[in-house]
């Protein structure tokens, strides 16, 4: 359908730009005909619309999928591969324009824009590399004359449930793992941004992915609950994906666990970031900036609690207050804006309320600390709160903001009760010289990934899951990711005349 909306940026190839879901290989309005509009972060202005599907949708969707499921489970993994590194070509020449509408739905700066579309490209190349390397496994059993054997085979139709913070990385890396795997797949964008997974369907149609492997089903905030419900109950589905809360996430695995479904959840991170006295400020500093102020503080592996040793803690907080200070907050696309809006207008409520609380027990705003209100769009100024202590709620809930807190520690002991001290464990953060040391972290702090002297461990070819209620099951990496999308078979087979 033909958008009545000003588009507020040019396309050098127009012709990407979709606003209908893609069911097998139509572009659908919904049965309701109701349609909801994508706003710009940065002005609060409608520039699209895309239909409201409802859980009177799923059952098209599911059965395109499953439909073509018959065939590609049996498409040969070279040929699965090939169509994934057609997809990433089609898709790295598609950045620029890619970039541009994920900044004008995120609101995110266009240099982050395009650094997500190179994390998010790791994933088709990685992902094609993965297909043709799926193996079982033979051994000789302990009865005679007897051999043990495992196939890998697509588990069958997967949903795919996924955040708004990285709109395309995360389409990338659940549907990069499932078409590997020979499975086809049902993706449900978030309401805040549907047409950046519209333009992956574009492009993976040109890429010759064949028809219903990949199926896109927008819809708005109040329909979102009922259609992934409905995702997650239809038979047909056999496998869900969901990055997003934890609260959602075990609403998630409670709809999956009617129909035994397997299930991939990656949550909330509320990750601690700490610093020891014998770190190398700077290369700590440097990491923090990039880790806590990208995309505004919105991601699930951001610093949430930033713990600073006391012989270092002043001069830390205040090379953080001087760098952070340098932040240029305005639109995506304006040149030289190094931090953008909030996606949304209810994290700048949750941003109010995490650092009034701060403040009336007792925190220091060393810088910011309000939203930015003399210009349209969701704007929170960089905000560092020091003098951080338990009972504070940042210390229990993710922020998703830009709010650095921080919270000084004295010894190597205190710094892991406090760090593991939270019901999730996503990523974990230190910075030390002391060999020993980094090696008593890595084995204690409670987390799925450890960065060691690093902020950015982020990477297709990585392993990425937490512990705790921050979910299980791996995205990305060797063997794992892959394996979220298949089910092993055991053969057994007698031979006479053998041992
Ligand atoms: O926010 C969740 C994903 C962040 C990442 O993949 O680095």
């Amino acid at each position: 359908m033909a958008t009545q909306y000003q588009l507020p940026f040019k396309l050098a190839d127009p012709t990407l730009l979709h606003f209908d879901s893609f069911v097998g290989d139509k572009w659908v309005q919904a049965k309701s005909g109701q349609r909801f509009e994508v706003l710009d972060p940065g002005t609060d202005k409608a520039w699209a619309s895309c239909p409201t599907n409802s859980a009177d949708d799923v059952p098209d969707a599911v059965e395109a999928a499953h439909e073509a499921f018959q065939h590609f489970r049996k498409v040969n993994p070279r040929q699965r591969a090939k169509w994934l590194l057609k997809w990433h070509d089609l898709t790295t020449q598609a950045r620029d324009d890619l970039a541009q509408i994920v900044t004008h739905e995120t609101g995110k700066p266009l240099a982050e824009a395009y650094g997500e579309l190179d994390y998010s490209l790791g994933f088709l190349w990685w992902f094609a590399g993965e297909a043709e390397r799926i193996q079982g496994t033979v051994s000789t059993a302990a009865a005679p004359n007897r051999r043990l054997f495992t196939i890998k085979q697509p588990i069958g139709v997967a949903a795919a449930l996924v955040p708004w913070n990285f709109p395309v990385a995360m389409v990338l890396r659940k549907v990069g793992a499932a078409l590997a795997a020979g499975c086809t797949m049902v993706v449900k964008p978030s309401p805040e941004t549907p047409i950046s997974a519209l333009v992956l369907a574009e492009l993976a149609q040109r890429a010759g992915i064949p028809t219903g492997v990949f199926n896109v089903l927008t819809t708005d905030l109040e329909n979102t609950p009922p259609l992934s419900e409905a995702l997650c109950k239809h038979p047909l589905v056999k496998k869900v994906t969901f990055t997003g809360s934890t609260r959602v996430g075990k609403l998630v695995a409670s709809h999956c666990a009617q129909g035994l479904k397997k299930v991939t959840l990656e949550l909330g991170g509320n990750c601690p970031f700490i610093v020891f006295d014998d770190a190398n400020l700077d290369q700590a500093l440097e990491q923090l900036m990039t880790l806590k102020w990208r995309h505004a503080g919105q991601a699930c592996i951001t610093a949430n609690r930033i713990y600073v040793q006391a012989g270092v803690y002043d001069r830390f907080a205040a090379l953080l207050k001087e760098r952070t200070a340098t932040l240029v907050v305005g639109h995506g696309s304006t040149a030289g804006t190094t931090m953008g809006p909030l996606t949304t207008p209810r994290s700048i409520d949750k941003a109010i309320a995490q650092v009034n609380d701060a403040r009336q027990r007792g925190a220091d705003v060393l810088l910011g600390g309000s939203p930015l209100t003399s210009q349209p769009g969701y704007f929170f100024e960089p905000t560092i709160l020091s003098g951080m202590t338990d009972e504070m709620q940042i210390s229990h809930e993710e922020s998703f903001a830009p709010i650095a807190a921080l919270y000084r520690f004295d010894t190597e002991d205190q710094a892991v009760q406090w760090a593991n001290a939270t019901s999730m464990g996503l990523a974990s953060y230190a910075f030390t010289k002391n060999i020993d040391r980094m090696w008593r972290l890595l084995e204690n702090l409670e987390a799925g990934m450890i960065g060691m002297n690093t902020g950015n461990q982020s990477a297709a070819e990585s392993p990425f899951g937490g512990i705790k209620e921050s979910g299980y099951g791996k995205e990305s990496g060797k063997d794992v990711a892959v394996n979220e999308y298949l089910v092993t078979k055991t053969g057994t087979l007698t031979i006479e005349g053998q041992y």
